[in-house]
């Protein structure tokens, strides 16, 4: 099994025992499932900058990168520092992240949030939704066509963004559809953790104009953004490098500065 194999087989398991523990209905009834959401894309296609600040403790390409810091200080660093939005990583085992952290967000923030999460269940969009996310991701390498199609419509009946992120050209070819609002390209590929801008030079072409563009992974220079800016690129999900530093919001802040 590979690296992202072990994560959805987890996940299988992690979802069957939530959806046994609380119920949809109770999903349902939160306080946020009733809150108007930020659009992200919108955002993104007004924004000069462009930056998608991410919460990242660790990750299985390496290991810890920050274990110390509140994630309500980092949310409202990031915000400070006039980012579009924060990608908030909810998987607990391989990246030490908890919807709690999306909640704490939520609460210290008025940005548009992404819960960045391996959505294989439908269950997962609503709880999104609950715990303030604004933005959902679809990963293409684990879903097919159809639960693409049904992911993204279900996201979008509740108000949310959908980000779906591909690698390369088959999975964007079957990914294509109207409930999308950005099409996300990773640069660093889920199973073997290689990384290489080249992927979102390569695949721009094939992304129709009528969805934004992110780049994912591996930024952290500025360079690297104004060589992606050229292929059509709005977004840009940038974690390790703001999450390495003792202030991360520092660090997006003087990003975007430079950028400006
Ligand atoms: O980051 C990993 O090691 C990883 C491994 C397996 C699946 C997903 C993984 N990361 C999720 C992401 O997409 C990144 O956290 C995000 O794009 C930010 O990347 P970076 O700026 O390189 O921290």
């Amino acid at each position: 099994m590979n690296i992202l194999e072990k994560i959805v087989a987890d996940k299988r398991k992690e979802v069957d025992l939530k959806k046994s523990l609380i119920p949809v209905s109770q999903l349902e009834k939160s306080v946020l499932f009733e809150r108007p959401t930020i659009s992200l894309a919108a955002k993104l296609r007004k924004s000069k900058t462009g930056i998608i600040a991410e919460h990242k403790r660790r990750s299985p390409s390496k290991s810890e990168i920050n274990q110390s810091l509140n994630v309500q200080d980092v949310a409202k660093g990031y915000q400070n520092a006039g980012v579009c939005g924060m990608s908030v990583l909810t998987d607990g085992k391989y990246f030490g992240g908890s919807l709690d952290d999306l909640l704490l967000a939520r609460a210290a923030v008025h940005i548009p949030l992404l819960r960045k999460e391996f959505i294989i269940d439908e269950y997962q969009i609503l709880e999104a939704k609950a715990h303030g996310a604004d933005v959902i991701l679809l990963i293409a390498a684990i879903l097919d066509k159809e639960e693409i199609k049904r992911f993204s419509e279900l996201a979008k009946s509740v108000h949310l963004d959908v980000l779906l992120e591909v690698h390369n050209e088959a999975e964007l070819h079957k990914s294509i559809m109207h409930s999308l609002d950005m099409l996300g390209v990773n640069n660093r590929n889920l199973k073997t953790f290689e990384v290489s801008l080249e992927i979102s030079k390569t695949l721009s072409k094939l992304i129709p104009d009528d969805f934004v563009k992110v780049s994912e992974s591996g930024i952290s220079t500025i360079e690297a953004i104004k060589v992606l800016k050229p292929y059509g690129y709005q977004g840009f999900l940038i974690g390790e490098n703001f999450m390495r530093t003792e202030d991360p919001g520092k660090a997006a802040k003087e990003f975007i500065d430079d950028l400006s």
